[in-house]
């Protein structure tokens, strides 16, 4: 039994929001830091066994910096070969020195020709255990508001449904989605009927826009969809200081991303969340709690298959 269980002590989880600039290096040096932040404790209290990372951290969200940031990632089947990604190394020591699972937001990925949106799971012994596709491309157009194109520059993943285990003492089984993966909830809804996750995390970076509207609302709408956990990890938000630099520069297009990374329970209650600015937002989970609201409110039980299905193909 581990001390967690001994203890009776809820495990914790940690979202890691933080600035990414146009030098991987340095939000290669951010994310560890943060990593090793978000862990060192210091109440004498259980440290988080699960650390969620934000969409894109080691580059600039702009379609034209995708090829150029791209690493060649590796794959769960092939085991501990890095393929020489800097960003893949850093999350698996990471997560073997610390002994933490870490959900490492994503990464441009280059395979082929092709450049892909991906998140990179590993588990607290250094090993890469999942890895996500963004599904759905973020292809945007609100007049007034937000024009973003991920198709000029990203293929869209095939495999709709990721999870990995963690064992009933911490989260259970949970799903991984990108961003504007969360928009389609009967990718969700497969992720619970397929997967029975108690928990999805999807790293995100929502914008000015459609993050006071949308953001919140669609992780509790998840959240009570799905009967789990809905965590999220952004970047921080740009300060006026950085995108005058990256506006002078001329380089990429600058995005602002909305921040206010979240974790909402299975009633759908936000249980934490911050700003726009640099923030550690730990949380404890009791999947016990996704079980008595799949058993409470048995939604998954009571769907009329003979009228309406959500399916995926084998
Ligand atoms: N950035 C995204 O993928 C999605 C987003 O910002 C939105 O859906 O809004």
């Amino acid at each position: 039994m581990s001390a967690l269980a001994a203890s009776g002590a809820l495990p914790r989880a940690s979202l890691l929001q933080f600035h990414v600039t146009e030098d991987k290096a340095v939000n290669l040096k951010t994310a560890r830091s943060k990593i090793e932040e978000s862990l060192s404790g210091g109440g004498g209290g259980e440290k988080p066994k699960l650390l969620v990372l934000p969409e894109v951290w080691n580059s600039p969200y702009a379609t034209s910096a995708f090829t150029e940031y791209a690493e060649e990632l590796p794959s769960v089947e092939k085991g501990e070969d890095m393929m020489g990604s800097e960003s893949a190394k850093m999350l698996s020591e990471a997560a073997k020195e610390f002994e933490v699972f870490i959900v490492g937001g994503s990464v441009p990925e280059r395979e082929g020709e092709d450049i892909y949106n991906t998140c990179m799971v590993f588990n607290p012994a250094g090993v890469l255990v999942a890895k996500h596709r963004k599904v759905h491309l973020f292809d945007i157009d609100v007049p007034g508001g937000i024009s973003f194109k991920e198709s000029d520059t990203l293929t869209a993943g095939g495999d709709l449904l990721t999870t990995f285990e963690t064992g009933d003492r911490l989260f259970g089984t949970v799903g991984v989605g990108i961003c504007y993966d969360i928009r389609f909830p009967e990718m969700a809804l497969l992720l619970t009927k397929e997967r029975d996750v108690s928990m999805i995390c999807l790293p995100g970076a929502f914008n000015m826009t459609t993050g006071p509207a949308h953001w919140e609302l669609l992780q509790r709408a998840r959240a009570v969809d799905c009967q789990a956990y809905v965590l999220t990890a952004s970047p921080a938000r740009a300060t006026d200081e950085m995108l005058e630099k990256v506006k002078k520069e001329g380089k990429f297009p600058p995005y602002t991303a909305w921040g206010h990374s979240t974790a909402v329970n299975p009633w759908g209650e936000v249980i934490g969340t911050c700003n726009e600015g640099e923030a550690i937002v730990e949380v404890e989970i009791d999947m016990r709690k996704s079980k008595e609201m799949k058993t409470n409110i048995p939604t998954a039980l009571q769907k009329r298959s003979d009228l309406y299905k959500v399916d995926v193909e084998a």
